[in-house]
């Protein structure tokens, strides 16, 4: 494509150049690229427009006060928004890919990286060749990158949905997030079927109150974002987003008006609409029944050949969630790192705990703090022990992390702080008795944890199956 050809979304272009591909990190340039420059929370990106020349961009698309760090004679666009432009112009650069490809998009607070992994199973048991985008990794037919967040920026999100098609691919699912859809980093995708999963109390730095949160989310269900709607209605913010748009379809236990699956039973349970399913899911939790029904309408509702045998067993293995390492005392990693996720995760452990239930987690620095007392709150209200320790404590001081988790639970359950988590998880596992359930919350599938600025290796599944080896020497 042209650099000039940008003039006609309203761009200022001076020079031209043919571009290939696009990267808005000089890290991340290869040779063609369109460099974009933006302004972030350290720096302006345009800086580094120098060094993404010499690595082989031939323009840059940058806003007005980053004009002025492009090199001299180097093409440049200059738009007053970028990212309102962002997403057109790197899907016009790759042929607009995403119109190529069946799309499956999943937003809500909980749910949406399971709920993906759930779609993907199924599209893949239907003989599709997914591409998955979500917080975990990216991935094509399986093959993995590790992710940077949620949701990719436009450039590397548009990059990935181009090397999709040049590997076959046939779909793409992908969670999509509130700042992702705030930031409009999905523009301009059409997702044949968005889904939501539920929407409680999370991301209140960034969103000013949970009805902004509602709205950022929202955006996901406007025509020009999905071709179709399908919602969990036993969700008070989804049976609200329900009753606002006109052809979306429910899922849910509880009846609604209009085209919907009532869903009945448990990890087997039956999908009745226009037609009925029985489906199955082996993942724990009742939350997963929901998710697995949401999964499985999304999928009917695109009419996937195939998709009534397919929809028969939903049981992705979804890393970090619910992943159970041991049955005596059983061990669980689980990414709850909020209030509703972790009070879902606790009571579904609980209906079958016959020991102590010992819950152990702490909360991201940098993050929503208003979270913290009600998460401690939750803990100690359905816990029997809790071990409160540190997550990623970012630039943040963690014994305060703490104490404001402490707040919400003070009182409530036996408390045994022990800020370093590898100590925590260690001492948590060497005291239970078998019968004990102990649920490590928070960090899932991570590997990394972020002290100030200094990364520390740190998988809490790794350090467990440490200290299970530990109980079982004589
Ligand atoms: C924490 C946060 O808000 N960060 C924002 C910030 O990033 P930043 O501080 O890393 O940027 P910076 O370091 O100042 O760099 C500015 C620019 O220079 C570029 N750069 C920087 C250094 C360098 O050597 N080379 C270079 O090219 C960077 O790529 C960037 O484009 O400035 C960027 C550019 O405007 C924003 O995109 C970015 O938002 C990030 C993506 C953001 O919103 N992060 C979180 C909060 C997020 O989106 N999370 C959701 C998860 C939601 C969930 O849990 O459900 C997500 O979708 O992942
Ligand atoms: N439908 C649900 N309702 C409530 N809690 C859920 C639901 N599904 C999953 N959870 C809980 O939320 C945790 C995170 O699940 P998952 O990773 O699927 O959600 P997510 O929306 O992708 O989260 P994030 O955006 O933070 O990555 C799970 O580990 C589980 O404890």
């Amino acid at each position: 494509m042209k650099l000039h050809t940008l003039s006609a979304l309203g761009l200022t272009v001076t020079g031209d150049a043919e571009i290939t591909g696009v990267s808005a990190d000089n890290r991340d340039v290869r040779a063609g690229d369109l460099f974009v420059g933006v302004p972030g929370d350290h720096v302006h990106g345009a800086r580094f427009a120098s060094d993404a020349q010499a690595r082989g961009a031939v323009a840059v698309l940058t806003d007005p006060a980053g004009a002025q760090f492009v090199p001299d004679g180097m093409p440049v666009a200059i738009a007053s928004d970028v990212a309102a432009v962002l997403g057109r112009v790197a899907s016009d650069i790759y042929g607009n890919p995403s119109e190529r490809l069946r799309s499956f998009a999943v937003t809500g607070t909980n749910g949406k990286t399971t709920t993906a992994y759930m779609i993907d199973h199924i599209l893949t048991r239907c003989g599709a060749v997914t591409g998955l985008v979500g917080t975990v990794a990216l991935s094509i037919a399986g093959r993995e990158i590790p992710a940077r967040l949620t949701t990719p920026q436009p450039a590397d999100l548009q990059r990935f949905l181009h090397e999709l098609l040049q590997a076959g691919g046939t779909d793409l699912v992908m969670e999509v997030s509130s700042h992702a859809l705030a930031q409009r980093r999905t523009d301009p995708i059409v997702y044949s079927v968005a889904g939501f999963t539920n929407l409680t109390q999370d991301h209140l730095d960034y969103h000013d109150t949970l009805d902004d949160y509602f709205e950022a989310k929202a955006l996901l269900f406007e025509d020009t974002k999905s071709e179709a709607a399908v919602i969990w209605t036993d969700d008070d913010y989804g049976y609200r987003l329900h009753e606002r748009l006109s052809n979306a379809v429910w899922v849910g236990r509880i009846p609604r008006e209009g085209r919907g699956w009532l869903v009945e039973g448990d990890a087997a349970f039956t999908l009745t609409g226009e037609s009925q399913h029985v489906c199955h899911t082996g993942l724990p939790g009742e939350f997963n029944v929901a998710n697995a029904a949401l999964a499985a309408a999304m999928v009917l509702e695109a009419n996937v050949p195939g998709a009534d045998d397919a929809i028969a067993d939903i049981t992705p293995v979804v890393p970090g969630r619910m992943e159970v390492l041991s049955e005596r005392p059983r061990v669980v990693v689980d990414f709850a790192h909020n209030a509703d996720a972790l009070e879902k995760a606790i009571t579904s452990l609980r209906h079958d705990t016959v020991g102590r239930l010992v819950t152990l987690t702490g909360s991201a620095g940098d993050r929503d703090a208003l979270k913290r007392p009600i998460m401690g709150r939750v803990v100690a209200e359905h816990s029997d022990i809790f071990y409160l320790t540190d997550d990623d404590p970012h630039s943040e001081d963690p014994e305060k992390i703490r104490a404001e988790i402490r707040a919400g639970a003070e009182g409530l359950v036996e408390i045994r702080e022990i800020g370093d988590r590898a100590s925590a998880i260690t001492a948590a596992i060497l005291d239970a008795d078998p019968d004990d359930t102990i649920l490590l919350a928070g960090r899932g599938h991570e590997t990394i944890q972020d002290v100030d600025g200094q990364l520390i290796e740190l998988d809490d599944r790794v350090v467990a199956r440490d200290a299970l080896a530990r109980r079982d020497r004589p």
